[in-house]
């Protein structure tokens, strides 16, 4: 896969200036892939998505649509028109859920299929808060995988998951089960109200496909700076000379 496609930028923030103002900064250059979060959906809708994907931007819609099954096979339905790459689900709602997701996808008649990915245990989770505060007993990774082995068979596409756990993941999976990590933090970098980090290179280590990277870049004094760096540890990591 393309260096570039592999890093996803999230979008997250409240105005479509801001998020505009930061696209700017790729001027000149390919477009990247991008996430745009509930935050900026709720604002711009629907018709400005759209229009980024018109422009060649690859977009990973994270709206992580929980309900039942009814429900969100309708919310994918409503999305799939607007031709987005990636859209979460959460892997907690069960497989007649995530069944119902993925007939949904299929629905769309004319180019590619929107790719599902469930989120399994949020990056901002860690162990004694999976046991003591939502009761869940077991291992963080033991949670992990068995929600990933549950959207594989249900019809998911991949997960959002750390990069801790990609390895295993693929492991209980498939090598083509897509594993998508947040929780990207290049040394040295604060960690803020992530739990499970890792770095660019250790989650390429460990197999991760895309890495969803916020702050880290939209934060840096020079957010093309900060990608362009991401992109170059990444290239190290996948053993291929700069
Ligand atoms: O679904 C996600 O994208 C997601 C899942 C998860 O477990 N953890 C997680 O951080 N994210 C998203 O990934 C991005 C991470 O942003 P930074 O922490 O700023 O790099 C945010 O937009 C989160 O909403």
């Amino acid at each position: 896969m393309e260096i570039q496609k592999q890093v996803i930028i999230a979008l997250d923030f409240p105005e479509k200036e801001q998020a505009e103002k930061m696209l700017t900064h790729w001027d000149g250059k390919e477009k990247p892939f991008i996430k745009v979060g509930y935050q900026l959906f709720y604002r711009v809708g629907p018709e400005w998505v759209a229009k980024r994907k018109e422009e060649g931007y690859s977009i990973f819609l994270d709206l992580k649509l929980h309900d039942i099954p009814n429900t969100v096979a309708k919310g994918v339905e409503s999305i799939c028109c607007l031709g987005v790459d990636f859209l979460t689900i959460h892997a907690s709602g069960g497989r007649q859920m995530i069944e119902a997701a993925r007939e949904a996808a299929e629905k769309k008649t004319s180019g590619e299929r929107i790719r599902l990915l469930a989120v399994t245990q949020l990056t901002s989770t860690d162990q004694s808060m999976l046991n003591d505060e939502l009761g869940i007993p077991g291992t963080i990774t033991d949670s992990v995988e068995r929600y990933a082995k549950l959207a594989y068979e249900s019809g998911a596409d991949g997960v959002i998951c750390s990069g801790q756990e990609a390895s295993l993941i693929k492991a209980a999976t498939s090598s083509h089960f897509l594993a998508v990590t947040p929780g990207i933090r290049p040394l040295g970098h604060d960690v803020q109200d992530q739990k499970r980090v890792v770095t660019p290179t250790a989650a390429i280590q460990n197999g991760a496909d895309h890495l969803v990277i916020g702050r880290p870049i939209t934060g840096a004094p020079s957010p093309i700076t900060a990608y362009e760096n991401i992109l170059s540890e990444i290239k190290q990591a996948r053993g291929l000379s700069l």
